[in-house]
């Protein structure tokens, strides 16, 4: 099993996620609370708030877990595809697999991960929906002192288990999406490559930037979803599962819902994906 892809997977998704953090910060907050009037609020009023800091809130954990997930992302997907059309990353060009196959090996990547991805996402979703300034002499401390704090925190009070809330809808959104988002870069990066030949720079940063545009469009109204399971627990409205929450947030918020976060999610998606393609395409020619 060639372990480059793991390795590569790893690094251009730390690149893509400092990139991303910010976005995925205010992201989270309209989807999971209901006082921001919008991106331009949620931004302002974290900034007043909690200074530039309050952006990166939550980043050292999914730095640390990106290690995992990305590489056994990107790793679990290169090397299904090897299973299914027995070409490597260097050959992949000249002998192009089916879009069946980059589905297959695309969602079987994003099943995989999700169980990597699940405690690191909720520990990150907590830690996000923290909206106290940095600790200060005479006020509160914050609910979660940080990651650790806060995993130990949920194994206390929601046992283990309680570290994959939210697991079956990350599943749900995951599988396809992922199928999705390898699909949709690599037909863009055929149509604008001569057969054969490996895709140029530009290629590569747009496909990747439009395969995350797309996998997170159609990702959107799971990871509502997803995000709510998982701030659910012993202080938050708790669901009896998917379609209740489904249901429930449908019935109280209107259909708009499931599109909350849509905008904030693409922007953010267009830079962190073109980051991460670009970089794991490099590095595989690098090594190669
Ligand atoms: C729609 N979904 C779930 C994805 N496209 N997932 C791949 C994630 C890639 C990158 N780390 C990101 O956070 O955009």
């Amino acid at each position: 099993m060639p372990v480059e892809e793991f390795v590569a997977g790893w690094i251009s998704g730390a690149l893509g996620l400092v990139l991303g953090h910010p976005f995925d910060t205010v992201k989270v907050r309209l989807q999971t609370q209901t006082t921001y009037r919008g991106i331009i609020d949620c931004m302002v009023k974290t900034y007043r708030h909690e200074s530039l800091l309050g952006f990166f809130k939550g980043m050292s954990f999914p730095i640390a877990s990106i290690a995992v997930v990305n590489s056994v992302l990107f790793g679990v997907y290169s090397n299904t595809l090897l299973a299914l059309t027995a070409t490597s990353h260097q050959e992949r060009w000249a002998q192009p697999p089916s879009y069946t196959q980059v589905f297959i090996a695309g969602c079987t990547g994003g099943f995989v991960q999700v169980y990597c991805l699940a405690p690191f996402d909720l520990i990150k979703v907590r830690l996000q929906n923290q909206t106290e300034p940095r600790a200060r002499p005479g006020s509160p401390p914050p609910r979660y002192r940080g990651p650790v704090h806060c995993a130990a925190s949920i194994c206390q009070e929601e046992g283990p288990r309680g570290l994959f809330r939210g697991a079956w809808a990350l599943t749900l959104r995951d599988t396809p999406t992922l199928g999705i988002y390898f699909v949709t870069y690599e037909w863009l990066c055929r149509q604008s490559t001569p057969d054969g030949q490996n895709p140029s720079s530009a290629t590569v940063l747009v496909a990747g930037g439009f395969a995350g545009i797309t996998s997170w469009a159609v990702a959107t109204p799971l990871d509502v979803i997803k995000s709510r399971m998982q701030m659910a627990g012993p202080k938050h409205r708790v669901y009896r599962g998917v379609l209740d929450c489904m249901a429930r947030s449908a019935r109280q918020e209107g259909l708009g819902v499931f599109f909350r976060g849509l905008t904030i999610n693409s922007a953010r998606a267009f830079p962190v994906n073109a980051v991460t393609f670009l970089s794991y395409e490099y590095l595989l020619r690098w090594w190669g």
